[in-house]
């Protein structure tokens, strides 16, 4: 709703009131309405400030009621029934200002912001574009070439940007609201002529076609197949060839094709799930609201490889205390340079002070005793882990965090190293640890409530989105990458290249396809982990070098590096670059010609595999086992899976992330398609369908907000 008051006699302030952010919800609109209509009728009043309640102006429409029946007064003649009133009305912008938000704001005839707050027009994260009029007046008020860059990226500015744009008329560092009933004052009775923007000109300039054609061409190559930023620029090219009127209609169109379509709900879907995840529960019932961390002041990385460099960087930028432990001189200085450089430069990008002195160094691991949590992440090696647990259980002061950075590794088995179990979890960070967002937290099944709540309360100080996630052989996120990678090397088998195979996932979205990746991690990481695992059986040869327990398996990964084959860091992997750590990967012909003899010494006939084939058979594993880990308990629901994919595996956000897109594409049909690959490759455990996936499909496949009824709860002792 809308709370109406009079301040100093003569001004009307209109609040906004829909906690948290005041979205314009059904009633807020009405409220919006009547109110207006009350601070033009009451003669007294000379002038309207319109501001939000708890210090934060709007978050824009309420995005729970697209999936409604849309009721209330619609949000554009709202909007210009404000631009239109004879007395002036004044935004007054604390917090936030977005979509609708700032369509509102823009609606008014000033505005003022509090210098904290931000302001953006972020609806093509929402897979829509600004429908209330953002389209046509922004690029009016501040020129094409800004407003495109805020309108397709959904960026938020800051009140200084704003003031530089143009887009507010004053900032404050005191109460906006203060300053808007003062600044109203003042206006009061003056003419409004040139303060309506819907009444500007059309931006003119005369390299307007270059500007959009540059546009056009950024966020196609950007935007990975997502529709809203190309909709957006057509939106705001109708603002430079249209009149006001007719680019309205323009608007209003381009939006009607985005709020149906499946994006735009796989966006929507998204917004919620990354803050659903907060919200965490374990199958024995500890939750995120009867769960209370502890403090942690001081925290400890030991090992200062890859990872341990951008986890310190992550704690200290956090604003902790952290000892950052190497046992080797020589790799501990390494480490501080390369450390000291990361903080540099991440402060410079981010504008906030050094966190260098945050982090002390040393060659002793007794140098994390008084420390509150401790992340080990040295090589992925079990018995050096195990080591290092009990060592820690020693050192360290009690009721310190014991935490793992291990990419898939046993926690019950490094938890039983230590004294008190209970304090152990994972904190699965992703590479580059300082930069990527995701967190897995993991659970073993003697961890505490209070220490999975402590780590995902250290994940959210670290700025990070952490998922917590059940304890099992590679976790969520990297238990469902091994039959996807496993049906990218079959695909290779079969008679496709890495090429084909990278191209079809690129086009559904993927920043890269499976190759492309693997040679950016590096083959040997995963070799690594198949040979302690007892699956690398070098010079193998017949039948039995493609088949482990009864299942089949492809050795070309642990071919390629037996040749040295590593991916970039060596110069050559699934494609060739032009040195050992190029970048740019091409395709490489002594790849072509491997693949080609080794199909000829297992007697397999390459053919010709179509596009969808390629897809299906890689995603659908993938979300085979998605099913797989719902059913186990590991993941709590399919949010959780969601947001890892996306967050920390590249699946497009406009695709929702597998579960939600194994939804779109219907339940029944990717059963289907498992049964027919399954009866195939019969061989091939990751494509026969779980039972979750046959049991969702056969009642009718409920949307997925109801999936988690169909789930039986596994017992957990946590
Ligand atoms: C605002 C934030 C920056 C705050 O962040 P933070 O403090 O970190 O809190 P959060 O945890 O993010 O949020 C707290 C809580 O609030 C919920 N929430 C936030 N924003 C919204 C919102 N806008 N609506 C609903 N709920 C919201 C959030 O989910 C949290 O709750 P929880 O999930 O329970 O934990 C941050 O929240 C943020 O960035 N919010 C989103 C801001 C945004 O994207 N705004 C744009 C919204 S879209 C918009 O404004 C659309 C338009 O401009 C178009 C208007 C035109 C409308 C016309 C519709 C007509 C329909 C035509 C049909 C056509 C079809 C046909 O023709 O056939
Ligand atoms: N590299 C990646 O992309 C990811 C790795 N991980 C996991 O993180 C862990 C570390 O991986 P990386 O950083 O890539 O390895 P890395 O090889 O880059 O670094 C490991 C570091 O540990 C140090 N080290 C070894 N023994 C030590 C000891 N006893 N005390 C102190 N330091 C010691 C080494 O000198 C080395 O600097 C592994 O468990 C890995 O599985 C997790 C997510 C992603």
């Amino acid at each position: 709703m809308a709370f109406y008051s009079r301040v100093s006699g003569s001004v009307g302030v209109i609040t906004l009131q829909n906690p948290p952010v005041n979205a314009l919800s059904a009633a807020v609109r009405q409220g919006i309405v009547d109110t207006m209509h009350r601070a033009l009728s009451e003669p007294e009043v000379k002038s309207v400030v319109i501001c939000g309640q708890n210090g934060k102006f709007c978050g824009g429409a309420d995005i729970r009621e697209f999936g409604a029946n849309m009721r209330g007064p619609p949000l554009v003649p709202m909007i210009h029934l404000i631009e239109a009133a004879e007395k002036p009305v004044v935004a007054a912008i604390e917090g936030v200002a977005l979509g609708g938000g700032l369509e509102l704001a823009l609606g008014c005839h000033y505005r003022i912001a509090h210098s904290k707050a931000r302001l953006g027009l972020p609806e093509v994260t929402l897979g829509l574009l600004p429908g209330a009029g953002g389209t046509q007046r922004l690029p009016r008020l501040i020129g094409v070439p800004a407003a495109l860059e805020l309108i397709t990226t959904g960026r938020h500015a800051t009140a200084a940007e704003a003031l530089q744009l143009g887009i507010v008329d004053e900032v404050t560092d005191h109460s906006a609201v203060d300053a808007a009933v003062k600044f109203a004052q003042s206006v009061a009775g003056k003419s409004l002529d040139a303060r309506r923007i819907s009444t500007y000109p059309r931006p003119r300039s005369p390299d307007l076609a270059e500007i959009f054609e540059k546009a056009m061409k950024e966020v196609r190559r950007s935007a990975r197949g997502a529709i809203a930023p190309v909709t957006c620029v057509q939106a705001v090219h109708a603002s430079v060839t249209l009149p006001y009127a007719k680019g309205m209609e323009r608007e209003r169109e381009l939006f009607s094709t985005l709020f149906t379509s499946g994006q735009a709900h796989a966006l929507q879907y998204y917004f919620f799930a990354q803050r659903a995840v907060s919200r965490w529960s374990t199958p024995s019932g500890a939750r995120w609201d009867t769960s209370k961390p502890r403090p942690v002041h001081k925290a400890a990385v030991i090992g200062l490889g890859t990872m341990g460099r951008g986890i310190s960087v992550s704690l200290a930028q956090a604003g902790l205390s952290v000892v950052a432990v190497e046992t080797q001189e020589k790799q501990l200085l390494e480490a501080k340079q390369a450390v000291s450089g990361m903080l540099e430069r991440s402060a410079k990008r981010r504008g906030v002070p050094l966190a260098d002195d945050k982090i002390k160094y040393n060659c002793s691991v007794q140098a994390v005793a008084d420390a509150d949590l401790v992340i080990e992440a040295v090589f992925e090696d079990m018995a050096l882990k195990k080591t290092i647990f009990q060592q820690l259980s020693g050192i360290c002061k009690p009721g310190t965090l014991l935490c793992t950075n291990t990419s898939g590794l046993d926690i019950d088995e490094l938890a039983s190293q230590t004294q008190s179990p209970e304090l152990v979890v994972g904190m699965h960070f992703f590479a580059p640890a300082h930069v990527m967002k995701l967190l897995e937290v993991v659970y073993g099944p003697r961890s505490s409530p209070e220490a999975l709540a402590t780590a995902m309360e250290m994940g959210k100080k670290m700025g990070k989105v952490s998922v917590a996630v059940g304890n099992c052989r590679g976790f969520v996120g990297n238990r469902m990458l091994k039959p996807y990678l496993e049906q990218a090397f079959f695909l290779l088998e079969e008679g496709a290249t890495p090429e084909q195979v990278d191209q079809v996932l690129e086009e559904f979205g993927f920043a890269m396809g499976v190759f492309k990746v693997s040679d950016l991690s590096g083959l040997d990481v995963g070799w690594k982990v198949r040979k302690a695992d007892g699956l690398v059986v070098p010079g193998s040869t017949g039948k039995s070098a493609r088949i482990r327990g009864g299942s089949r398996y492809s050795p070309l990964g642990d071919l390629l590096c037996e040749q040295g084959r590593f991916g970039q860091k060596t110069g050559r992997g699934w494609y060739q670059y032009d040195k050992p750590g190029g970048r740019v990967a091409k395709p490489d012909p002594w790849l072509h010609g491997f693949l080609e003899e080794y199909r000829a010494r297992h007697g397999l006939v390459a053919r010709r595999i179509d596009h969808q084939e390629m897809l299906e058979r890689c995603l659908y594993a993938l979300i085979n086992e998605g099913f797989q880990i719902l059913q186990d308990g590991i993941a709590a629901g399919p949010e959780d899976i969601d947001v890892i994919y996306v967050l920390g595996y590249g699946w497009p956000r406009h695709r929702g992330g597998p579960m939600f897109y194994a939804g779109l594409v219907g339940l029944d049909k990717v059963l289907e398609r498992l049964e027919h690959y399954h009866q195939v490759y019969p061989d091939v455990l990751g494509l026969k369908p779980c039972s979750l996936i046959r049991k969702l499909a056969a009642s009718s496949s409920p949307p997925i907000h109801r999936w988690r009824e169909f789930i039986q709860k596994p017992r957990s002792q946590l």
